[in-house]
């Protein structure tokens, strides 16, 4: 191996270094459970703590773990199934490239038969309901020890299989960001299968639950449930037909697999994300036809935002003499690349960011405005992405220099026009 396949050492630690680090260990499940038992008290109150914590043994159920875990080797299993292309991803340190399956669609259409199937059957779908904290228990643990896995199979990669973001020596660091950048066992890719597949369209399913167990309480789905699944499902279902755009998201090409990516994916994602539908089963919120258009029309809008951006970018990364971007003005890097400076990315630095956040919003408003707690995910995200944001800028002024400053001089906003 020639000493420029090595992966350098990572010097600017993000996330606040390593103390940061052990801080969000701990936070991150800690709001999780915070959310989930303030969404299961009778107020409902962020301001207010969720009464007494609950015992251990209330928390720990096998069942649960058991479920979920048929649950993850079902997707590892569609993951495996010879349905779909194969692409590959971008070029490694040691001029390799990756190849990725790409069936993360087929695979949630096969889902939606079998659960289909299960409602036919009449299985208990509101038991998720019943025991969802016991099923986010089960989850964190299980993000945890794969972290342990990743980190431990990490230490004997070869050096040019490191991250380049999560390779600073400090051990604890390292285990929180990720060591080692594509773990694979086999052709099969932990990170790569992990960001879309039990956690996206787990997301989905807990949705699905909840509106079942409303259907059991209730006779029938509210407006606001359905509005909140449909909006939530078209999310994920985009997310998984457009699979092969996360090979270039700096998840796959910068971070490594470790606890951030392993908890997010597999428990922050499906047991936050889920918040809304949570919340409106046992708060249940009246909506009417006029409200649900206009609900309709902001999602909209911030899909049109979010998907016309992102599909405008990947279009002119692959090729940019693709018809529809060939008539965009660019400007040109000294790496070779160039960057849109009009179309949606003229109208802000990170236009696709705006698009997902007004979509956000969408999902938070058929709560109703009686509580906060619908609008936890509306409020993350946005510091999220603005968080985002800084770190890809820093990345992209490292890259291409002056070029990077000429775009942010010629499009002055990050998110927001005029404001941010
Ligand atoms: N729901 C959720 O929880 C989350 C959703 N997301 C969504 O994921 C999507 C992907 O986001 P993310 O991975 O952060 O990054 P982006 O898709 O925004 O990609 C950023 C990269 O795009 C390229 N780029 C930036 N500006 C330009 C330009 N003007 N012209 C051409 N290329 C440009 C640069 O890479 P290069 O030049 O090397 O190609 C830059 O590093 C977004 O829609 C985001 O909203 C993200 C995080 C969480
Ligand atoms: C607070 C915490 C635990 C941080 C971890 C962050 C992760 C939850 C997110 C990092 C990037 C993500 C992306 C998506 C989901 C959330 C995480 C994993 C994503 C799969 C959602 C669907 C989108 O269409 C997407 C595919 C563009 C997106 C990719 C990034």
């Amino acid at each position: 191996m020639s000493a420029s396949d090595k992966t350098p050492r990572t010097k600017e630690l993000e996330f606040g270094g390593s103390l940061g680090a052990l801080v969000l260990i701990f936070v991150l499940p800690g709001t999780v459970f915070y959310l989930l038992l303030t969404c299961n008290s009778d107020e409902a109150s962020v301001l207010r703590l969720p009464g007494p914590v609950p015992s251990l043994e209330s928390l720990w159920n096998p069942s649960a773990l058991l479920i979920l875990l048929s649950w993850v080797s079902l997707q590892a299993l569609l993951y495996m199934l010879p349905m779909g292309k194969i692409v590959e991803g971008i070029t490694l340190r040691d001029n390799t490239r990756l190849k990725y399956k790409i069936n993360a669609f087929q695979a949630f259409l096969v889902t939606a038969i079998i659960a289909g199937v299960a409602v036919v059957l009449k299985l208990p779908f509101p038991y998720v309901y019943d025991h969802f904290l016991q099923f986010a228990v089960a989850s964190a643990l299980f993000s945890l020890g794969l972290s342990i896995f990743l980190y431990i199979k990490s230490l004997t990669a070869p050096e040019s299989a490191l991250a380049p973001g999560g390779n600073s020596g400090n051990p604890l660091y390292d285990f929180f960001i990720g060591h080692e950048l594509n773990p694979r066992i086999g052709s099969f890719d932990l990170k790569y299968f992990c960001e879309l597949r039990p956690g996206l369209i787990g997301w989905c399913l807990i949705n699905f639950c909840f509106l079942m167990k409303e259907i059991e309480l209730r006779g029938s789905p509210s407006l606001s449930m359905i509005l909140v699944c449909g909006f939530q499902a078209l999310y994920v279902m985009d997310a998984l037909w457009h699979e092969e755009a996360i090979l270039t998201t700096m998840d796959i090409v910068h971070d490594g697999f470790g606890f951030m990516l392993a908890f997010g994916d597999l428990c922050w994602v499906p047991f936050t994300y889920s918040l809304q539908a949570y919340f409106l089963v046992g708060h249940p919120q009246e909506q009417g036809m006029a409200a649900a258009v206009f609900f309709i029309l902001i999602n909209a809008v911030g899909y049109i935002i979010f998907r016309g951006s992102n599909s405008q970018k990947n279009a002119f990364r692959r090729n940019p003499s693709d018809p529809s971007v060939a008539g965009l003005e660019t400007i040109p890097t000294a790496t070779g690349k160039r960057l849109l400076v009009s179309g949606w990315w003229g109208l802000v630095r990170h236009p696709n960011y705006l698009g997902d956040l007004i979509m956000a919003l969408a999902w938070s408003l058929p709560c109703g405005v009686s509580h906060i707690l619908p609008y936890f995910y509306v409020t993350y995200f946005t510091a999220l992405l603005v968080h985002r944001e800084a770190r890809d800028e820093h990345q992209c002024l490292k890259k291409y220099g002056l070029a990077w400053q000429e775009y942010c001089r010629r499009v002055p906003y990050r998110i927001f026009p005029y404001i941010y």
